[in-house]
């Protein structure tokens, strides 16, 4: 590597095995400017995503790629539990004070029905796990940080398209934990000025990457339509039935694009 190469910024994404955290990992490592970090427990995820992602952006590389360029390409994965301050801790040790350039925070339990089931889990899971995270990034010095939220913190919207001045009224212990993290990131900022952050409210994701290599693969029958359809469609679920609620929803459709992902454009 030579002398005057600007090393890579090492960013840490939280589920990144999973559908929006994959595409994440793909999107920075594109950039070839970040060295991802991982941190996944496979709650809905396979591990192998990542090295799918790896691979691809290799494929990609021009030929004679830099040492820089490689590396960019590689993710150091942590299979960890964010219920766990230590195990967040240890990541972060690796890397020591300052080294964690930002942290794109998306792993979060996800199914709206299941969090009325067992609320806890998922305020321990989403809100608490978050509320660690941003105090090991503190002790760490890291203070970039994009969050993974949902455009179900608006529950019922009074409006569609739905302005983001909409007041937030979340239906379910899942999106009511999106509200109460996306609170504790604003009262954080304004506590704090040398806090970077931003909460993206993404509403349904869909599609994959056209190699077919990185998509929506959740474990178990997916509580998600498009999954759904999708393993429906190639025979993966036991009991093949969909409920169609309505036929006269006007879903908007604009694109996820890397650049919403890549955290150099939303919190430097
Ligand atoms: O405590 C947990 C919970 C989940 N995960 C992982 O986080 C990832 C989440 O990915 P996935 O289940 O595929 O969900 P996405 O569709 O990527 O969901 C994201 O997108 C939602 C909005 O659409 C956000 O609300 C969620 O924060 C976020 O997980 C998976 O790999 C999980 O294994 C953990 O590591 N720890």
């Amino acid at each position: 590597m030579s002398e005057q190469a600007p090393a890579l910024k090492n960013v840490l994404v939280t589920g990144g095995a999973g559908y929006i955290g994959s595409h994440v990992v793909y999107a920075l490592q594109k950039t070839r400017r970040f060295k991802v970090i991982s941190i996944d427990n496979h709650h809905n995820s396979h591990p192998a995503a990542l090295s799918r992602v790896s691979e691809l952006s290799r494929k990609e590389l021009g030929p004679n790629p830099s040492e820089l360029e490689l590396a960019s390409t590689i993710v150091d994965a942590h299979k960890c539990d964010l219920t766990q301050p230590s195990q967040i801790r240890t990541v972060f040790e690796k890397y020591g004070k300052g080294g964690i350039w930002g942290v794109i925070h998306v792993a979060a339990y996800k199914a709206v029905g299941e969090s009325t089931e067992i609320p806890l889990t998922y305020y321990a899971n989403n809100v608490g796990a978050t509320v660690s995270l941003l105090q090991t990034m503190e002790e760490f010095e890291c203070r970039r940080f994009v969050y993974s939220s949902s455009a179900t913190v608006y529950g019922t919207p009074p409006v569609i398209p739905i302005p983001e001045t909409t007041r937030l009224q979340a239906d379910s212990p899942y999106g009511k934990t999106k509200v109460m993290s996306e609170t504790i990131i604003d009262d954080l900022c304004h506590a704090d000025q040398r806090w970077r952050a931003i909460s993206l409210r993404y509403f349904n994701p869909a599609g994959a990457h056209p190699s077919g290599a990185i998509g929506e693969d959740p474990l178990g029958r997916p509580g998600n339509l498009l999954p759904l359809l999708a393993h429906i469609a190639v025979g993966r679920v036991k009991d093949p039935v969909l409920k169609v609620f309505g036929n006269d929803y006007p879903t908007p459709c604009a694109p996820v694009s890397s650049g919403s992902l890549n955290p150099a454009n939303k919190v430097e």
